[in-house]
């Protein structure tokens, strides 16, 4: 299975348990790792043939905006779903790390995966 990834990439939203962490939008790092349900863009040379990361970011970055979770874990669930059900990614893994939050601690977070690595989804071609 071929993985696209896209790392560090920063959203700004509300998340937090805190009070004061429920007024002021804070940077999220986030870390994607997208299995690709078939392998052809490399033979084929044609973004239709793949998951454009483009749209991804896009995507997510609109869906942040009108997020607003407690957990670092609920926005990477949000996120995992966003990217198996709208991209058709048979596997994700998804790290959101916040930073400096804690005193003595320069990043913390989740990572989760969601789907089978190497699983190709039923209604798409095999890899050749
Ligand atoms: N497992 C988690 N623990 C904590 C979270 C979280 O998202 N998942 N969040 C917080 C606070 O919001 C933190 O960002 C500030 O201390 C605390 N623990």
């Amino acid at each position: 299975m071929d993985i696209l990834f896209l790392k560090d990439f920063r959203v700004e939203l509300i998340i937090g348990i805190y009070e004061w962490e429920r007024k002021v939008p804070q940077p999220v790092l986030l870390d994607l790792e997208i299995g690709l349900p078939n392998s052809r863009a490399g033979e084929t040379d044609n973004v239709a043939d793949t998951i454009d990361y483009g749209q991804v970011a896009a995507r997510i970055r609109a869906a942040c905006a009108a997020l607003r979770p407690a957990l670092v874990e609920a926005l990477a669930e949000h996120v995992a779903q966003l990217i198996r059900n709208e991209f058709g990614a048979p596997w994700v893994r998804v790290t959101v790390t916040k930073l400096a939050i804690v005193r003595g601690v320069k990043a913390l977070g989740i990572t989760i995966e969601r789907g089978q690595r190497g699983c190709v989804m039923s209604h798409m071609q095999p890899a050749r």
